[in-house]
């Protein structure tokens, strides 16, 4: 009889960390089951090590997270985590962390179980920082690449600290994603791998030759041994260098993925699914044919960026920063503000109460542009709200018109005609602030032009795992 596989996904994201237990299930119609998965917020927000990052940068204490992800897979089954013969890991892009090499964590027995504790770690600056001025990207080279570079890439945020905060680059040897330093943690890996889909996420790599723009880098004095070494997605990086929790010392772990990635991989079932993603951001995304390749210049005012994929195919992303933490801002206003008038309240009943109250408030005049981050290709149009009306201002009609405004902004990045021309039969809605979100699916639905069908609340970590499932899988088939 052949061995169980059971893969364990991991998906680092912005907002929280998800973890899921994949089996092969030949009976079921996708070939396999989701056995069992969890769900922890990492409320790892925290302020800007760099005072000259300012009110725009945007970083996240690694500590919080890993205590996430540690909280996230002390709620798995024991025995089932037992049976995990493979790890993938995907997360947030763009981002990036620093550590130092063979100092980056230690790893501990003192509890239930062992776990890795990060050590000489910086804050990780996320893709959410707005710290890099459109004066300051215009100071940057010119990339050898598809993708032009904005704020929140590791690239360009290397690039401020090395002009703003010297000092603070010379304390650290090595550089990468979140999810690359898990990976380089557990394996016990002296500099970490990148898969292309996170290298692509940073700036300045070249998706053809599959390389950094070492050239134009070095040239511009960036600190190019901070660079990861890369390699392809699906790949392995390395085995566990320890036992974590009762997952077995030597279990291969895959290279990295890209959060985006990995959501797809999770859902899309035919080439002509659109996958419409809303978690912390928006991604709209559809599968280019194979051979495909991108214009060879960027184009900074495009709306719409081609990703790597697998095997040097591409996904066309309409990648829109305003997403649910849109919704997520206007929730931390109204409990400042209720705090503000002396009463205190959970989010999560707001968020019931205004999703409840939208539901009753099935149209409005109240339009939002929700925009309070920008958009990569506009980065000054900030949010507006016109045709402000005396009788629309309940919470119902605000959160209805917040809702439309999300899904109506990706359409003004992406037409959703654009996706029948594409071929594209049908849009498949993933990510929790879409699936927790019955409102946020109405407007979705009164949207587009499609059928929409839903996957699940933990896409990206159940992609990951089936990367590895598939891996294992055609291991024992060899
Ligand atoms: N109780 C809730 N009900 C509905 N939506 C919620 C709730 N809590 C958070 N959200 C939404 O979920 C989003 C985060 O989704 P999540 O999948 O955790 O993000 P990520 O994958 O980026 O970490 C928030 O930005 C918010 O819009
Ligand atoms: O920004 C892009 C692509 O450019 C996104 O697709 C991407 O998935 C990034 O990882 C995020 O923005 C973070 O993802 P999430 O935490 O919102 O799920």
């Amino acid at each position: 009889m052949a061995a169980r596989s059971v893969t364990l996904g991991i998906d680092l994201g912005t907002t929280s960390v998800k973890a899921a237990l994949v089996e092969a299930a030949l009976g079921d119609p996708s070939g396999f089951v989701v056995l069992a998965s969890c769900a922890r917020a990492a409320q790892a927000e925290t302020a800007a090590q760099s005072a000259a990052a300012g009110p725009q940068g945007q970083e996240q204490d690694v500590k919080r997270i890993i205590q996430a992800l540690h909280e996230c897979l002390a709620a798995l089954p024991r025995q089932q985590l037992r049976k995990v013969c493979g790890i993938g890991v995907s997360g947030q892009m763009h981002g990036v962390m620093f550590w130092k090499t063979g100092q980056g964590c230690a790893w501990t027995e003192g509890g239930a179980a062992p776990v890795f504790e990060p050590r000489a770690v910086s804050h990780l600056v996320t893709w959410q920082d707005g710290r890099c001025s459109s004066e300051f990207l215009a100071s940057l080279p010119q990339p050898e690449s598809h993708l032009s570079v904005a704020t929140g890439f590791g690239c360009a945020t290397i690039f401020w600290l090395l002009k703003n905060s010297p000092e603070f680059l010379k304390s650290y040897d090595t550089a990468g994603t979140i999810h690359d330093y898990v990976v380089a943690m557990l394996c016990g890996l002296a500099r970490p791998l990148m898969s292309d889909q996170n290298a692509a996420s940073w700036g300045y790599f070249n998706t053809r030759s599959q390389s950094w723009n070492l050239e134009i880098l070095r040239a511009a004095g960036f600190p190019i041994q901070l660079l990861p070494d890369v390699a392809e997605p699906g790949s392995v990086a390395g085995r566990t260098s320890q036992a974590w929790f009762e997952i077995p010392k030597g279990t291969q772990v895959g290279v990295a993925l890209g959060d985006l990635q990995a959501s797809v991989y999770s859902c899309m079932a035919q080439k002509t699914d659109a996958v419409l993603n809303i978690s912390t951001s928006v991604q709209l995304v559809a599968s280019m044919p194979s051979g495909f390749q991108p214009p060879q210049t960027p184009d900074p005012a495009a709306p719409v960026a081609y990703f790597p994929y697998f095997d040097r195919t591409y996904l066309a992303v309409a990648a829109s920063l305003n997403g649910g933490n849109v919704l997520a801002t206007f929730v931390h206003m109204l409990v400042q503000w209720m705090a503000d008038l002396g009463l205190q309240v959970e989010e999560s009943m707001v968020y019931s109460c205004m999703i409840q109250a939208a539901a009753q408030q099935r149209d409005t005049c109240l339009t939002i542009t929700p925009t309070v981050l920008g958009e990569r290709h506009l980065p000054d149009q900030l949010a507006s709200v016109t045709g402000i009306s005396s009788s629309d201002l309940s919470l119902g009609h605000v959160t209805r018109a917040l809702c439309r405004g999300i899904v109506q902004n990706l359409h003004s990045m992406l037409p959703f005609r654009q996706l029948r021309e594409w071929g594209v039969e049908r849009v498949i809605g993933s990510g929790s602030a879409l699936s927790r979100n019955e409102v946020l699916k109405q407007e979705v639905q009164r949207a587009f032009p499609l059928p929409v069908s839903y996957g699940r609340d933990v896409d990206a970590a159940v992609g990951a795992a089936l990367v590895m499932l598939q891996r294992s899988l055609s291991q024992q088939k060899s």
